[in-house]
């Protein structure tokens, strides 16, 4: 059973890698994912300055998965520049995540990176929903053709995006509209959690997390459906770019039907954070023995052939 996969032209042993902001803040983290079993791994998006985040606790498990109001805690994008100049590109994929606070912060960082030379992927992140005050870019059409039309011309060279997730047809269709105008931006990772859910512990009568009254992003098994249906709506609308898909992987069962869905990367945040870097090799094992049961010797035999009735 051979896992490798494509991506942007680029060999890769396998499809899995993190999601941004799961073991990946600092260089000890991201160097346990650069010797994990992951073939890619994208660092924890970034500011221009250094962030210590909203105060904690910011994180909750629950068996059906995670909510997360991290204020995205970053050590400013320097930091990750110096680890991309630093990082061993034959041995692993990277991607490098920029989470702007204003246009001109994304601009900025965006020119610095550009000129660094390293072949880091550059993943501009359309969708915190935990940055108090800031509604996010992804659900402002105008203002994401706005942010994308300034990438596009200031970083010449592939990007992606990370979107959140969807819930309109018509949004769907909104969103892809835009981002087929971008040639260059050449890739696309859905889902983001999905924003300002609510977990409420019964016993305590409480909510789980401090910052905005509890309200997170919800990551796990709660979201894999809504993870499925952005990853194969945007697989059918820009047939032009790849798609990652990140959202309620948990073993090698989701990791195959995002691969079924369309993505060409599968990203693991949740089971990432609970088990440790180990998830990789679990995931690879499991998903090696459904291809095997269902006779798949290759992804490409599957990947995008999901059926409908
Ligand atoms: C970059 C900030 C993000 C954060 C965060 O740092 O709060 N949490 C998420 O679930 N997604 C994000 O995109």
């Amino acid at each position: 059973t051979d896992l490798t996969c494509l991506f942007l032209g680029q060999p890769l042993a396998n499809p899995l890698m993190n999601a941004s902001g799961v073991c990946c803040r600092t260089t000890t983290e991201l160097d346990t994912l650069a010797s994990s079993a992951a073939a890619a791994m994208v660092t924890k998006s970034c500011t221009l300055e250094p962030r210590t985040g909203n105060p904690e606790p910011r994180y909750s498990s629950l068996p059906l998965g995670s909510i997360n109001s991290m204020g995205l805690p970053n050590e400013g994008y320097q930091y990750y520049l110096d680890y991309a100049e630093r990082f061993d590109h034959e041995r692993k994929l990277l991607f490098l995540s920029i989470s702007g606070l204003t246009l001109d912060d994304n601009v900025e960082m965006i020119a610095a990176i550009r000129e660094a030379v390293n072949p880091a992927l550059l993943e501009v992140n359309l969708s915190c929903p935990n940055v108090p005050g800031k509604p996010q870019t992804g659900y402002d059409f105008e203002a994401m053709d706005e942010l994308l039309d300034e990438v596009n011309d200031a970083y010449k060279r592939p990007f992606g995006v990370k979107l959140p997730p969807y819930f309109d047809i018509s949004h769907f269709d909104a969103a892809a509209e835009v981002l087929n105008r971008y040639p260059r931006l050449a890739f696309v990772t859905c889902i983001n959690s999905v924003g300002n859910g609510l977990v409420i512990d019964p016993d305590t009568e409480s909510v789980v997390i401090k910052p905005k009254d509890g309200f997170g992003g919800l990551g796990g098994a709660y979201v894999l459906p809504t993870a499925l249906a952005n990853v194969n709506a945007f697989y059918r609308r820009c047939p032009d770019k790849q798609i990652i898909g990140c959202g309620g992987v948990q073993s090698g069962t989701e990791a195959f039907l995002h691969l079924l869905a369309g993505a060409s990367l599968v990203q693991i945040g949740t089971a990432l954070y609970e088990e440790g870097p180990a998830v990789f090799d679990r995931v690879l094992g499991e998903l090696t023995a459904i291809m095997a049961s269902k006779g798949y010797t290759s992804i490409d035999a599957f990947r995008g052939k999901l059926k409908t009735l």
